[in-house]
């Protein structure tokens, strides 16, 4: 069977915006070696380092980090990045190159060391007119983007591309190493009987949260006359990357533990570009007030409450919230 090619696939799109995306498919590949690896190539197990949000940093976390940082100073299309792992963007030499590129190099850390799917995330968003570069102008909410795209390093490693015309999903091939075209169009179905949420934190949640779960757990003796499944992989990108392939509900939503944090997952690394994906999708992206996409970001590192996926479950479950 033929499948088209990544570089086949961005002769559609801007010259600029193929470069990047080639570059950022080209990081995921290095990274997915790696990961293949392993104890092999020593990048498991803890690196002794903290992040600008506290969390304990893996190996991996570090190397892939660099890998992407790498991606953007080298493609001459990025003027900064942001990442996760880092404080502070890194501006680049392009001075007015026309994008800039945010990415959670390593998606799942807690999955890295018992050979669990996990990923990499990233978004892509406009530069100002002109040259330089300030902060703020990372600060554009997710409808913004202008590419949003992940890659899951699991059992086949896979890309899963939007550049706002649709989801495209491409397989890499280890014998050639091409990205190559193998699901077009990927669509979310508007009904689920399929929902992931950390169930651990259930003593803690708000309360249309509480009510939503305990409706599924009832399945077709409740009021939703049907049963549910239930899935946990604890890999953002691999629970969405499930939801996009075979539909369902995944929730990362705001809990009682630490009622000033609005969420665990960060808004621009990881919520908006699996918002922008789920909406191509047909899906629907919600933070418990407004639809993600929308949320005016204040602060780069920023987190955000998370219920996305079938577009019939996210509108009950807004119900619930106006309830
Ligand atoms: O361990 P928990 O609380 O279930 O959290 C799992 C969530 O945390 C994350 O791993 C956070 O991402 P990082 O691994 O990039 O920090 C998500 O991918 C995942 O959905
Ligand atoms: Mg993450
Ligand atoms: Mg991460």
């Amino acid at each position: 069977m033929a499948f088209t090619d990544l570089e086949t696939w961005l002769e559609s799109t801007d010259r600029d915006l193929a470069r990047l995306i080639q570059a950022v498919a080209e990081g995921c590949r290095e990274v997915s070696r790696l990961v293949a690896r392993g104890a092999l190539g020593g990048v498991l197990g803890e690196q002794g380092t903290q992040n600008v949000q506290g969390e304990g940093q893996k190996k991996l976390d570090v190397i892939a980090d660099d890998v992407f940082m790498d991606v953007a100073r080298r493609c001459g299309v990025v003027r900064a990045a942001a990442s996760e792992e880092q404080d502070d963007p890194v501006v680049t030499e392009a001075g007015d190159a026309p994008y800039l590129l945010l990415f959670d190099p390593l998606d799942g850390s807690s999955n890295i060391d018992v050979n669990v799917s996990i990923g990499t995330i990233f978004s892509v968003l406009r530069a100002r007119e002109g040259a330089g570069f300030d902060p703020a102008d990372l600060l554009q909410s997710g409808r913004r983007q202008v590419c949003a795209g992940y890659a899951v390093y699991g059992p086949q490693t896979q890309l899963v591309l939007t550049t706002g015309n649709g989801v495209d999903a491409f397989t890499l091939d280890p014998d050639s190493g091409r990205w190559l075209l193998t699901r077009a169009g990927l669509s979310i179905p508007a009904q689920a009987k399929e929902f992931a949420i950390n169930a651990s934190n259930s003593r803690h949640w708000a309360e249309p949260v509480s009510r939503y779960v305990s409706e599924c757990l009832e399945g077709r003796d409740g009021p939703r006359g049907k049963d549910f499944n239930m899935r946990w992989i604890a890999s953002m990108v691999a629970d969405v990357h499930r939801v996009l392939n075979r539909g369902g509900v995944f929730m990362y939503p705001w809990d009682k533990r630490e009622p000033s944090k609005p969420g665990k997952l960060r808004l621009m690394y990881e919520a908006n570009p699996m918002s922008l994906l789920v909406e191509q999708a047909g899906g629907q992206a919600f933070d418990g007030v407004q639809a993600i996409l929308d949320v005016q970001p204040t602060a780069l590192h920023q987190r955000v409450s998370v219920m996305l996926g079938a577009a019939e479950e996210i509108e009950h479950l807004k119900a619930l919230h106006r309830a």
